[in-house]
């Protein structure tokens, strides 16, 4: 059923920004395997966090909510991931399921693994393949996509890897296979990816090294069998939820609104840094800190913006915002250029052509390319009036909601079914900001 957004005169107020997804996955992940009892608050409670939750119960771990993103959780520790008595569902999860194919990869387990219709079409074989290298076993129809059988090994030989994406999921995995491995396993990236996976472990006692491996590349070891420690931890803000309400204030009449609580990384911050190339005041007031990272009070403002290039180093630390800085480009003035994000055709959904066609049927001209866009702005509110279909994407889904605040006529969307994988509460955050979305 499809759910419209009306243009609205003001978007304002003060939203506490939710659990960070990657932070959360990672949290339930490391509690799960430490050797005894983590408490985690303010966990993503979102859809995909949840997948991944199930999943370490299925695999031995006492997975236990105590309170609103309160959770316990009582690690399977010495005696080791168990397998699964049915099939591990991800939903629609890439995170979830390829970071738990190489922590499941180090047991002598055996584990189908399963999706919805967008993740079983999205590529495996990038994690395949290095865990093959190290002695898991995979059973597919030959595509390398789910559903997967996984037979892991107590014996894995360690390796040094190069992803031939930049991508903190393959990262993870390889690394989440060494902690299982006999002797130190490394990823050299070619440009530095999302550091949660580092982090973390680093506060559940774990110890991995990051060094420069020459100009922007950088190599993390991480040496086998070692213990997690359990911790108490609580899950910073996510930036790229806090993305989109940003956005909202930067198109709006009259815009001012504080997110706070927002995970300041700059493996993270990337949509950021390119709205204020644009032109955007963005305010940060520090805030602490919480599970090893700052936190921040963002505030924007209506902003008067203009089209940029963005630059390529920037693509990695803000790839899951560019239907969402999309959208703040078809309100500037001027040209728009994303490059060098072919990554981008493979999320949840083709998101370089889903952006394109979001644009085109609410009247913005948009030129598709292999690896990006360009977006022709407006100087102003984009005509709107489309039905955007959303291809269980829930970024694009937000991302059209948010246009419609301030298009000049209103924008749809096929379906908001997906929004609850990464923010559950992103419809009543951007009512208590003033935004009209009703169903129909
Ligand atoms: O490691 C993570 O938590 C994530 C990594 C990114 O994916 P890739 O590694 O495929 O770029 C990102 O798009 C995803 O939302 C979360
Ligand atoms: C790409 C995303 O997530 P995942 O890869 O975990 O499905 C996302 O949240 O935008």
């Amino acid at each position: 059923m499809a759910w419209t957004s009306y243009p609205v005169p003001r978007f304002q107020g003060a939203i506490r920004a939710p659990g960070d997804k990657s932070c959360s996955h990672r949290a339930l992940m490391f509690a799960g395997l430490a050797d005894g009892t983590s408490e985690i608050s303010g966990l993503l409670e979102g859809e995909d966090v949840i997948n991944t939750a199930k999943a370490m119960a299925a695999l031995g771990a006492s997975v236990e909510q105590i309170g609103p993103g309160k959770w316990t959780v009582k690690g399977v520790g010495k005696a080791g991931l168990s397998s699964p008595a049915q099939d591990i569902d991800f939903g629609n999860s890439g995170t979830g399921s390829r970071l738990m194919m190489g922590l499941m990869a180090g047991y002598p387990i055996t584990a189908r693994l399963v999706g919805d219709a967008s993740l079983s079409k999205r590529p495996m074989n990038r994690v395949i393949k290095p865990l093959e290298q190290m002695g898991a076993r995979f059973e597919h129809d030959g595509r390398g996509m789910l559903p997967i059988t996984l037979h892991g090994s107590d014996a894995l030989t360690p390796i040094d890897f190069e992803p031939e994406q930049a991508s903190a999921q393959v990262k993870s995995c390889v690394l989440l296979a060494g902690l299982n491995a006999r002797g130190t396993t490394s990823v050299t990236e070619s440009r530095p990816t999302r550091d949660h996976t580092e982090k973390m472990l680093r506060g559940f006692g774990v110890k991995i090294s990051t060094r420069p491996a020459g100009g922007v590349r950088q190599c993390v070891s991480i040496e086998g069998g070692q213990t997690l420690q359990p911790v108490d931890t609580s899950i910073p803000g996510d930036p790229s939820s806090a993305a989109f309400l940003i956005a909202g204030a930067l198109i709006s009449p009259s815009g001012g609104v504080v997110v706070e609580g927002v995970m300041s990384n700059e493996t993270r911050d990337g949509f950021f840094q390119a709205a204020a190339m644009m032109g955007a005041g963005l305010g940060a007031e520090e805030m602490g800190d919480a599970a090893g990272e700052r936190l921040v009070d963002l505030q924007a403002a209506t902003a008067s913006l203009k089209g940029r290039s963005i630059p390529e180093t920037l693509v990695a630390s803000m790839i899951d915002e560019f239907p969402v800085l999309s959208v703040i480009a078809a309100f500037a003035e001027g040209e728009t250029v994303v490059s060098g994000a072919e990554e981008l055709r493979v999320k949840e959904s083709d998101r370089i052509a889903a952006t394109v066609a979001m644009l085109r049927v609410n009247g913005v001209e948009v030129e598709e390319r292999a690896d990006g866009f360009v977006v022709q702005g407006c100087g102003g509110p984009p005509p709107g009036g489309g039905l955007v279909e959303t291809h269980h994407d829930h970024r694009i889904a937000m991302s059209a909601l948010v246009m419609g605040t301030a298009a000049q006529k209103p924008v749809s969307i096929d379906d908001p079914g997906m929004i609850a994988t990464s923010y559950p509460d992103f419809m009543a955050h951007m009512a208590e900001l003033g935004a009209d979305i009703r169903e129909g």
